[in-house]
């Protein structure tokens, strides 16, 4: 039969219509003469995602909280250049007025050029440092960049000279100062800071997103969400901010110290006469095009019907449709909400473009997020907020202000240091603790130890997981990058039987079940029995136990007990057993028509032409040229991860199993 290669999708089709579509296209891959497969696997892709947005589209129903969102606003123009939103002076009265409206303001000239400058040239040098080969003048090496993490670094908070000395800058506090209410009636005013309306400046990050009107992929997500717990903020749930020390108490306290920088950021709560805000301090001139933040004006009017419209928090904890939003609950009571994207709210965000040097800040309040870059420029700046030294209690203020001085060893403390930073005296400085060597068994015990600390709920779990990885030390997971690419295969193929090879501590079992269907689930296999212990005990905690179970073994060992086919597979446990494994999976019957398998860890080795077993490329080639699967590959940041579809008949075995057992089970 000849194939249909039209990449001409019809608008309009149903998702019925749709599936029968791609379905067809998926068997006619399998058949199709070695010069029309390429183009078959175009049509197959174009029509997946044609068929993922009419599911989405039909998912759509009216929502009670979107009756409380906010009018549409035009944001006021700069008067000498209309490219630019409004911005002030640092001594303009009406800029309060203006934040106090809108929900934002921008503050103009805050860092002068040279500042600007210097932090920028910081910022390239600490990724040159992280990234071999990359070259800041030489566009070529810009691609060894990511744009994953909304091009973040990946620790919690930096502490380099400029980035120290920003944060000291009078003007940035002079700009603080102007919007956080002081505060009145401190009795007993016990702090390393000097005042209770001194301002604290918060310790973090900044970004750099490459230009990406040319190169799609350099472009960052697009998001908005706030960054409070919003039951939280209301005083529904209980705040724990008081209780973070800013540092490691000791093994196996889940504590990280640049954790906590970011606890006291999303685990406030609201109080009488207090205003909670964050900030940009945008480094060079950032237009429309060039992404960056956006806002959606007027939320923080409409904050307390929105909740109210919400329901319970219970009610609002998981993402199980296209169409939800959804709080991810964080440390210390604290957290973050996140709006899908199709809520209509991203018709109500506004771009707010700003010169460089100038400093945006907005009420915690603010639905916010990010644009990508779509220009040739690039997006650079810095992330600092503040707030009032009152605020604290002694026990949080006095640690805070120790593990400050820590992190910032020697560098120049400037005249405004003990307002910012708080004034700790050298003799409270606790004893470092002994640092202790860690083997690999004790790192997994500890991990798992942390994880067992988090909320019960599947996204605090991975996250979790991926804090120890990054602020700890390192796990053998699959991670975030290619985890999405996981993640992007479970939720298209919907399996029912799920299989994973190599579990380690859990947490791509959590991935994988976490996306399933009622009455689907996973087994995942781990050869190791501390590590299979682990696994079920971190599946227990993210309550997914009716959806996963872990066992202990191989698949050899474990065949006869496993019922196939499966409809997806992870393999993650060592890459020179990949192509043996797939072959023993086919001969099982455990792969059929449609069977999605994913391998972590491929393409490491960086040499096109290798057909090596150990490195897995013996298995890469072949999923991509046997003809038995329709194959994508896609690259973390070491190596990648492919996601291989099994095609009709050809993907059955060609060999035979040697189990003996299985027919006991089929
Ligand atoms: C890279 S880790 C798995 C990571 C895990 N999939 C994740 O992303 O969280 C590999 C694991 O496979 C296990 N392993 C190695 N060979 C195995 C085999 N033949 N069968 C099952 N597990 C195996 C190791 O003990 C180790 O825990």
């Amino acid at each position: 039969m000849p194939c249909d290669v039209s990449l001409d999708i019809p608008d309009g089709l149903s998702v019925p219509e749709l599936e029968g579509l791609y379905n067809a296209a998926l068997r006619q891959v399998a058949s199709a003469a070695a010069a029309e497969k390429r183009r078959c696997g175009e049509r197959v892709a174009l029509l997946g995602k044609a068929l993922r947005a009419a599911k989405r589209r039909s998912e759509r129903t009216e929502r009670p909280e979107w009756s409380t969102y906010p009018e549409l606003v035009a944001l006021p123009r700069c008067p000498e250049d209309a490219r630019y939103v409004q911005s002030f002076g640092l001594d303009d009265a009406q800029a309060v007025d203006f934040f106090q409206e809108y929900g934002f303001v921008v503050f103009r000239d805050v860092l002068d050029a040279q500042e600007c400058e210097a932090t920028v040239a910081e910022i390239w040098a600490s990724l040159e440092e992280r990234t071999p080969g990359l070259r800041r003048q030489d566009r070529e090496t810009w691609h060894l960049l990511s744009s994953e993490r909304y091009g973040l670094p990946e620790e919690q908070a930096v502490f380099t000279p400029q980035i120290v000395a920003n944060r000291q800058n009078p003007r940035v506090y002079a700009a603080l100062d102007a919007v956080l209410p002081r505060m009145h009636h401190i009795e007993d005013f016990d702090s390393p800071h000097p005042d209770p309306n001194s301002v604290v400046v918060t310790q973090d990050r900044w970004c750099l997103y490459r230009p990406g009107r040319s190169e799609e992929s350099w472009r960052t997500a697009e998001n908005l969400h706030l960054d409070v717990n919003p039951w939280t903020y209301a005083g529904l749930k209980a705040t724990e901010i008081e209780s973070l020390r800013y540092g490691c108490a000791g093994f196996g306290d889940h504590r990280f110290p640049l954790q906590d920088f970011r606890a006291e950021l999303t685990a406030v709560q609201g109080k009488e006469g207090v205003q909670h805000v964050q900030g940009v301090l945008n480094l060079i001139d950032n237009l429309e095009e060039d992404g960056g933040t956006r806002l959606v004006p007027g939320f923080h009017h409409c904050f307390h019907g929105w909740l109210e419209a919400l329901g319970d928090m219970d009610q609002n904890l998981a993402q199980s449709g296209q169409q939800d939003n959804w709080v991810l609950r964080r440390a210390a009571g604290g957290g973050s909400f996140k709006f899908s994207n199709l809520d209509p709210i991203h018709q109500l965000s506004r771009r707010v473009p700003l010169r460089g040097g100038s400093f945006l800040l907005w009420n915690q309040l603010l639905v916010h997020g990010s644009c990508a870059n779509r220009s040739e420029n690039f997006r650079i700046a810095q992330f600092i907020t503040g707030f009032r030294a009152g605020e604290m209690t002694p026990g949080r203020s006095w640690a805070r202000a120790r593990a400050v001085r820590r992190l910032c060893g020697a560098l120049p403390r400037q005249k405004l240091a003990p307002h910012v930073f708080g004034e700790a005296e050298e003799a409270d400085e606790p004893r470092p603790e002994p640092e202790r060597e860690l083997g690999a068994r004790d790192r997994q015990s500890w991990a798992c130890e942390v994880v067992l600390q988090s909320p019960g709920e599947p996204e605090a779990v991975l996250q979790a997981f991926e804090d120890f990885h990054v602020q700890c030390r390192p796990l053998l997971q699959v991670g975030p990058v290619k985890g999405r690419h996981l993640d992007a295969a479970v939720r298209r193929r919907r399996p029912r039987r799920c299989l994973e090879l190599g579990s380690f501590l859990g947490y791509s079992a959590v991935r994988i079940a976490r996306l399933l269907d009622d009455g689907a689930f996973l087994y995942t296999i781990e050869q190791d029995a501390d590590n299979a212990a682990r696994t079920a005990a971190t599946l227990e905690h993210a309550g997914l136990t009716g959806k996963a179970t872990a066992l202990c073994g191989t698949l050899q060992t474990l065949q006869c007990q496993l019922e196939g086919p499966f409809e997806l597979i992870f393999l993650d446990h060592s890459k020179a057993l990949y192509l043996d494994e797939i072959q023993h999976l086919e001969a099982l019957g455990f792969i059929e028509d449609g069977t999605t398998v994913v391998a972590d860890n491929i393409g490491g080795c960086n040499r096109g032409d290798c057909r090596r077993v150990s490195c897995g490329c013996a298995y890469a080639r072949y999923v991509r040229s046997s003809g038995r699967y329709v194959s994508e590959f896609f690259w973390g940041s070491r190596d990648g991860i492919e996601v291989s579809v099994a095609q009709g008949r050809g993907c059955q075995a060609t060999r035979s199993a040697d189990s003996g057992c299985r027919s006991a089970f089929a």
